[in-house]
C-alpha cells in the first residue's frame, strides 16, 4: 500500500528524515514512535505532498507521489496535528467544502457526510459551529473529514496530542473501530501506550532515523519481557531479562527501592537510544 524509500528532508544544514525505508500492508495500521522532534511530522507532510521531499520515493498504491499527484491525493486521508478546520463553519459545512473540493457528487456526498457523522458520534451536534467543539470533538471531526472521499490510506499526526484522559480512551476506540473495517493507517505518536495499544507494527524513530521496525510483541522480546528498575547513585537504572526467573535472580542481588515488571516500548527506546520517548 505504502513504500517509502530513501526518503530524506533536510532544512539546510539539519537532516529532520534521514534516509527512510519503510512498506506498510494493506489493512495494517502502522506506528511511528518518536520523541518530540524525531521527524514525525516531516515524514507524514510528504506522504501528503504538503512539504515537498528533498530526495527518495514515496508509492502509494502503486504510484509515485512524483507521477499524479491528483491521483495521490484521492488515495489518502490526512489529519494533521494542528486543528486546520472551518471553526466559523458548522461540523456539517466543513464536511460538505471537503466533499465538494473532493469533487464527490451530491448524492454520495450528503450519504458518505450522514454516515462519517454517526461514525464519529457526531450526528446531534452537526450543525454546530466547530469552534464551540472540546478538543476530541474536533479532532473525531478531523477524522471524519478525512475519511469523507474513501481514501485507501489514513494519516494520524498525533491523534490525541492535548486530549485529556477520558478523550484519548474514547478516541482509541474510534481508532480501533477503523483499525476492525481494515483501514490501512498511519499513526505517528510520542505515546507509548497509544503504539502498544493500536498499532499491528511500530517503526521507532529518533533524529530523523528509523532505529527498529517489528510489532511491539517483538521489539519488546528482542531487548526482554521483564524489566529490573532499581534506585542507586541518585537515578533510576533498568536491566531487560528475557524470563522473570532471570530477573528475581538478578533483583535478589540488589539493595534498596527494586521494582519488577513487564517491559514496554518505552523501555525498548530507551535500550537503543539511551533516551526516553515521553519525556
Ligand atoms: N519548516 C521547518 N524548517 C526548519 N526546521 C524544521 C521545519 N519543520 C521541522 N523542522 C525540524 O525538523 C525536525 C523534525 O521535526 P518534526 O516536526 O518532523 O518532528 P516530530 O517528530 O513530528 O515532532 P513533533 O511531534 O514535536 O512535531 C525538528 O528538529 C524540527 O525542528
Amino acid at each position: 500500500m505504502l513504500e517509502i524509500i530513501d526518503l530524506t528532508k533536510k532544512y539546510k544544514k539539519l537532516t529532520a528524515v534521514d534516509a527512510l525505508n519503510l512498506t506498510i500492508k494493506d489493512g495494517e495500521f502502522f506506528g511511528l514512535l518518536g520523541p518530540n522532534g524525531a521527524g514525525k511530522t516531516t515524514t507524514v507532510r510528504m506522504i501528503s505532498t504538503l512539504t515537498p521531499k528533498t530526495s527518495g520515493d514515496i508509492v502509494i498504491g502503486g504510484e509515485s507521489i512524483d507521477r499524479n499527484l491528483t491521483s495521490i491525493k484521492a488515495k489518502i486521508g490526512v489529519v494533521p496535528q494542528q486543528n486546520n478546520l472551518e471553526n466559523e463553519m458548522s461540523a456539517w459545512e466543513n464536511l460538505e467544502v471537503h466533499g465538494m473540493l473532493y469533487k464527490m457528487p451530491k448524492e454520495k456526498r450528503r450519504q458518505k457526510i450522514d454516515e462519517m457523522l454517526e461514525f464519529t458520534e457526531l450526528t446531534d451536534r452537526k450543525d454546530d459551529l466547530t469552534k464551540n467543539f472540546s478538543g476530541g470533538m474536533k479532532r473525531k471531526l478531523m477524522i471524519a473529514r478525512a475519511l469523507l472521499h474513501e481514501p485507501e490510506l489514513l494519516l494520524l499526526d498525533e491523534p490525541t496530542v492535548g486530549l485529556d484522559a477520558s478523550a484519548r480512551r474514547k478516541m482509541w476506540d474510534l481508532l480501533k473501530r477503523l483499525k476492525s473495517n481494515g483501514l490501512t493507517v498511519l499513526l505517528t505518536t510520542h505515546y507509548i501506550e497509544e503504539a502498544e495499544v493500536l498499532c499491528d507494527r511500530v517503526g521507532l524513530i529518533d533524529k530523523g532515523k528509523l532505529l527498529r521496525l517489528d510489532t511491539p510483541n517483538n521489539l519488546i522480546e528482542e531487548v526482554g519481557k521483564i524489566t529490573v528498575e532499581y534506585f542507586a547513585d541518585g537515578k533510576t537504572h533498568e536491566e531487560f531479562f528475557p524470563t522473570r526467573e532471570k530477573a528475581n535472580e538478578y533483583a535478589g542481588s540488589l539493595e534498596g527501592d527494586v521494582r519488577i515488571r513487564p517491559s514496554n516500548l518505552e523501555d525498548v527506546f530507551l535500550k537503543f537510544t539511551n533516551r526516553r520517548v515521553e519525556s
